[in-house]
């Protein structure tokens, strides 16, 4: 058994809880508020960002070069692909790049990212693996699931969203996240694989929080003179 049908155990019934939020279900049904989307197209911007520090992190923790190159194409993956994906949705709206860059980052925003830089700055290649893990995952679990309840979507403004999740380019990107922390976690003491299933754990509650704040809109309790 590979050890991501393992984690796929632990993690299943959190994720089946993404499909019935009302913020994916809007996007799959091309119903969801526009303001909600635009919280999340900022939030997502800079979040990606401290993301991609994982990727870099991962490619000098790496222990041979076909791990560095796993790492580095899912750090240009999401860089030029999937941020993409973001810059054109920004510029539909009339939001400038430098406007999404200068988003502050919410509460769960924060908390996210840093739970998972602080951990792969800790730990090895693998715990960076298992960091990255349900963010790649999950999104082409939910893309393929929405393709699917929503088929002919042509006139849907989240189409191109719902396509780059469940599309080629990105299920390979996951296709390889996959991979290196299955080839990472191969031959690991038990303890070790209960400690990076954790992590894969908390990044999907996390997850779910990130879906719940842009449904919310929010941002931090109160208001900073920032
Ligand atoms: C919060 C979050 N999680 C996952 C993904 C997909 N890379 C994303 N763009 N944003």
């Amino acid at each position: 058994m590979k050890f991501t049908d393992r984690l796929w155990r632990s993690v299943e019934d959190i994720w089946n809880g993404y499909l019935e939020h009302p913020f994916v279900d809007g996007l799959g049904a091309g119903t969801l508020d526009e303001e909600k989307f635009q919280h999340w197209l900022k939030q997502d911007y800079v979040y990606l960002m401290e993301y991609s520090r994982l990727m870099a992190i991962g490619a000098d923790k790496a222990p041979d070069l076909k791990t560095m190159q796993m790492f580095s194409e899912l750090l240009h993956g999401t860089l030029h692909g999937e941020m993409a994906l973001h810059r054109a949705y920004a510029a539909e709206f009339g939001i400038s790049e430098a406007v999404l860059l200068e988003t502050r980052p919410s509460a769960v925003n924060t908390a996210y990212t840093s739970y998972m830089l602080n951990h792969a700055s800790r730990g090895d290649a693998a715990a960076v693996a298992a960091c990255l893990l349900a963010c790649a995952w999950s999104y082409n679990f939910i893309g393929n699931h929405l393709v699917k309840k929503y088929p002919n979507q042509e006139n849907n403004p989240y189409k191109q969203w719902v396509d780059t999740y469940s599309g080629e380019d990105f299920t390979e990107l996951n296709g390889t996240a996959m991979t290196l922390l299955n080839e990472l976690a191969e031959g690991k003491p038990e303890r070790e694989l209960e400690a990076l299933e954790e992590i894969v754990v908390t990044t999907s509650l996390y997850e779910y929080m990130f879906w719940d704040m842009c449904e919310k809109k929010e941002a931090w309790p109160v208001q900073a003179k920032l």
